[in-house]
């Protein structure tokens, strides 16, 4: 396809010419055992179950340019993970890219819990008038379609007037998804909110289209209201099938969203989210910058993309998913401030009594150590073209 990028091909090292494109690696990956000797492996507790996570693992390096965080999800192959290595390397080894603006917005995240909760959890959030709100059943939570208006119900009685986002992490057939919009849109028209997006309500991209096909027919009737797309539709955003996909702009070909979040670790590092960024603005798409459960560190390369992230035409860009440090009991470092629902782009540097504090086994350790290596010689190969 023209203009495709592949994601897990070649994921880049984003040490090459600094167009982010992912190219021209060759000869300029650090040595391996640099990297191990730089290595640190760490394990936070969650202040509440995140994505049936709570306890977070990440491998953090330090080279020349600062630090860099490789934490792929533990379920995640290599071929995928090592697109989280490039962006680590890209971090520590060449640092952020050319910032345009020294804070960044950021939506409040509910976790899937019971309603009586969500004020606590968004008063983590000081400022934020984007919440979004995880909905859907998963593994650990069988959250049912009055559970996740509930849950929305709440969080607009906590910030009246909010923009809302739902993510359903891919839990929804077409039908499902077309009843939760109706459902949830109603929720939020009638509580005075605008609903701003459902991000991957369903699995696949044909199952995106037919959804966005259905909803503007449903607006259009008047059976979907609340959006604020043509119509008072509510707009489609793709995640996993942007940052799980090998083409990161296929969903954007097939028609199959109206929004994308883009997150650095898993496109291959700050300058390629920005590459990809383009590609999709391109093709009508805005862009949400989020993250994936990073650490202090590990939320740099978000921030760095976001800082660098041209503005759209109302001169600002969406609220950001990298605000989640407050989910974590604790961190590698001073957690950044919160002010006025933005944070602060400037890098940060892990404090060493807690990266004391917060190791991981020795166990685990090895694990991520050889987790590593397996991908550094993915990116090896790639960058040789093997
Ligand atoms: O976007 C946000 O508000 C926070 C980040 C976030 O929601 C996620 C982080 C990590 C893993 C994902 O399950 C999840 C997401 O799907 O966007
Ligand atoms: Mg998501």
């Amino acid at each position: 396809m023209d203009g495709a990028i592949d994601n897990h091909a070649n994921p880049g090292c984003g040490l090459g010419d600094g167009s982010g494109n992912g190219v021209g690696c060759a000869g300029m990956l650090p040595a391996l055992d640099e990297i191990v000797d730089r290595a640190r492996v760490v394990s936070l507790p969650m202040r509440v179950r995140f994505r049936d996570v709570t306890q977070r693992e990440a491998l953090l390096v330090e080279g020349p340019a600062g630090w860099g965080e490789f934490a792929p999800f533990a379920e995640y192959g290599d071929a995928e993970a090592a697109a989280w290595l490039a962006s680590a390397l890209e971090m520590a080894w060449q640092g952020p890219p050319q910032p345009l603006r020294e804070r960044v917005p950021v939506n409040a995240t509910v976790p899937s819990f019971p309603p009586a909760e969500v004020a606590g959890i968004l008063d983590l959030f000081p400022g934020c008038r984007t919440v979004k709100v995880k909905v859907g059943p998963s593994p650990s939570t069988p959250s049912t379609l009055d559970d996740d208006a509930a849950r929305v119900s709440a969080a607009l009685a906590a910030i009246p007037g909010a923009l809302v986002r739902v993510d359903a992490n891919r839990a929804w057939t077409v039908a499902e998804a077309y009843e939760a919009a109706r459902v949830l849109g109603r929720v939020v028209a009638d509580a005075g909110g605008q609903f701003e997006y459902m991000e991957q309500p369903c699995a696949t991209v044909p199952e995106l289209a037919q959804l966005r096909g259905e909803i503007a027919a449903g607006a259009e009737r008047g059976d979907i209201v609340g959006g604020t797309v043509a119509g008072g539709a509510i707009a489609v955003a793709a995640d996993e099938s942007i940052r799980r996909a090998e083409d990161p702009l296929l969903v954007a070909h097939a028609g199959g969203a109206d929004r994308a979040v883009v997150k650095a670790p898993p496109l291959g590092g700050p300058r390629r989210l920005l590459s990809v960024a383009a590609s999709l603005r391109e093709l009508g798409l805005d862009v949400t910058v989020s993250s994936a459960l990073d650490t202090a560190v590990g939320m740099g390369a978000g921030l760095a993309a976001a800082a660098a992230l041209p503005a759209g035409a109302d001169g600002t860009i969406p609220a950001c998913g990298l605000g989640t440090g407050g989910l974590f009991e604790e961190d590698v470092a001073e957690p950044r401030e919160l002010v006025d629902g933005t944070l602060s782009a400037v890098m940060t540097e892990p404090d060493p009594a807690r990266l004391g504090a917060l190791a991981a086994s020795g166990e685990r350790r090895d694990w991520w150590i050889a987790r590593l290596q397996r991908c550094y010689e993915v990116l090896a190969a790639e960058a040789t073209g093997a």
